[in-house]
């Protein structure tokens, strides 16, 4: 069994179907990314993984414990980020040394003593990454993770998703940003129709388009007007 196993899962939320029939297995030294329009389900789907919203039907298994980071505004603004940390490594059972290795992987370090509550969306990103490294798991689940980070930032993650997976982890990314999934993916999956294609090589995934998107826009349904 791979790390990540998700059969035929149905997720219904607000009394309407929002996913349903998805299959995705992640192996590990996979990096995955989720792609589809806002509202899609990559999200649902991704909260589906972490436990953090309950199946309807099918089924959800994973293999250890999973890193996660599904946004940038479920910290408490006034405590640091070192607090959070703490916080959190007390929380789920994680050494405290891993406080200051997660700081300084991410750069948080630099900041990490100001309130979160003064911090700008990259600064967030990058500790929500921290908080996803804190338990060192297997398997790891980023909603966004490149939204507002800065220049040095989006090559900085791109290095370190390809050394987590690099490293023989399970890695799943929901993104919009095309130009960074064709530099790192080893398959792509896209959230439509309130359920998910199969999760495909990047290379099967392009075929014979000149580039992600063109791919892309092929592979998603006609968008319905509002
Ligand atoms: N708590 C909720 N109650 C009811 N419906 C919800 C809830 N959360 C999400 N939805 C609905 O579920 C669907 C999927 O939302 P989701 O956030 O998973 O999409 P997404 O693909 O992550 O979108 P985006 O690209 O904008 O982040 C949307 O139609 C959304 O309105």
């Amino acid at each position: 069994m791979a790390r990540i196993e998700v059969r035929d899962l149905q997720v219904n939320l607000g009394g309407r179907t929002v996913l349903q029939h998805v299959d995705l297995s992640v192996a590990d030294g996979e990096l995955v990314y989720l792609l589809g329009r806002n509202g899609a389900g990559k999200s649902t789907l991704l909260r589906a993984l972490c436990g953090m919203v309950t199946p309807a039907a099918g089924s959800v298994v994973i293999d250890g414990p999973v890193g996660m980071h599904l946004g940038t505004d479920t910290v408490h603004p006034g405590h640091t980020a070192r607090r959070h940390l703490r916080w959190f490594a007390a929380a789920s059972g994680v050494c405290a040394d891993r406080v200051d290795d997660v700081l300084a992987r991410t750069g948080v370090d630099a900041y990490g003593d100001r309130r979160i509550g003064s911090y700008s969306l990259g600064m967030r990103q990058r500790l929500g990454i921290a908080t996803a490294l804190l338990p060192d798991a297997d398997a790891l689940v980023f909603d966004e993770p490149l939204n507002g980070l800065d220049v040095e930032g989006i090559a900085w993650l791109r290095e370190l998703l390809t050394d987590l997976a690099r490293d023989g982890r399970a890695v799943v990314v929901a993104s919009h940003l095309l130009p960074e999934v064709e530099r790192t993916a080893d398959r792509v999956a896209v959230v439509d129709r309130r359920t998910a294609t199969p999760a495909v090589p990047l290379a099967e995934f392009l075929g014979a388009h000149p580039d992600l998107e063109s791919a892309y826009l092929t592979a998603v349904s006609p968008e319905v007007a509002a």
